[in-house]
């Protein structure tokens, strides 16, 4: 047993088999790495003698068919959409742009990449306190990499740098798309959150979402975002 403590020849107490320095895990060894957290499965075929990355990202994608969105298991809506239902309907809400400056094409791009990572990272809430913003951009960064470049890049290099940019994009807002995108996020999670209101008959009020009302900077967005909130309203007045 490490560590226990015995009386020595000389009658002192001492430590029996110390703890050495390098039993000791280092803070870096400790901290969250995707290779750690994808499935024994998929990270199997890697070691394949023919391995079939485009299964392996398939494989991945799936992780995010699977997963529920957390804010809404928060609230007690355990038969909730999945992560990938949230960006497929981004993306159908990206072709509807109108803005003639904006590249629909890009955003479907966009809205598809963004939350990639949570296949590993898990869907963290922006009131999370268990991670910080840069402990989740960390894990999320080094996610989108290691699924580029191990498993992407092994059959597309050229899809693979294109779909880390578009991940880039949006986590910068470096593009007019991507601030389309970062508004289509907000305002998808709201359209989805008045479905929820109402098919709760009202008993559900989730008030908190709609403060991501006031991230929404495009004016387009923030006409469909004013139109929702309208009609929320009225829905709830009905109810008295
Ligand atoms: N409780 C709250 N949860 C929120 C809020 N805004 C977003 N969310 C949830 C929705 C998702 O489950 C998760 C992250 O969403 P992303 O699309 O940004 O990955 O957080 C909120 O205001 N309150
Ligand atoms: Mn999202």
């Amino acid at each position: 047993m490490p560590g226990s403590i015995y009386l020595n020849d000389s009658g002192n107490f001492e430590l029996k088999n110390k703890i050495h320095e390098s039993d000791i895990p280092t803070m870096t060894e400790l901290e969250w790495r995707p290779e750690n957290n994808i499935p024994e499965e998929i990270k199997a075929i890697l070691k394949e003698e023919q391995p079939n990355y485009v299964l392996s990202v398939l494989n991945i994608v799936q992780l995010l068919k699977t997963q529920k969105r957390t804010g809404w298991v928060d609230f007690g809506i355990n038969d909730c959409e999945s992560i990938a239902d949230h960006m497929y309907r981004m993306g159908i809400t990206s072709m509807l742009i109108k803005d003639p400056t904006v590249n629909r094409d890009k955003c479907v791009r966009i809205a598809l990449m963004h939350d990639l990572a949570e296949a590993l990272v898990g869907d963290i809430t922006p009131n999370d306190t268990a991670v910080d913003k840069d402990e989740k951009h960390r894990r999320e960064l080094s996610t989108i990499e290691y699924i580029c470049n191990e498993y992407i890049a092994k059959y597309n290099p050229i899809a693979a740098e294109e779909m880390l940019q578009d991940w880039l994009a949006y986590e910068n807002i470096s593009t007019l798309e991507a601030r389309y995108v970062k508004d289509i996020d907000k305002f998808e999670m709201l359209v989805q959150c008045y479905e929820y209101e109402k098919k709760h008959n009202g008993e559900k009020r989730l008030d908190q979402f709609w403060s991501a009302m006031k991230a929404i900077k495009t004016d387009e967005v923030n006409e469909w975002a004013a139109d929702l909130y309208k009609r929320r309203t009225a829905f709830f007045e009905s109810l008295k």
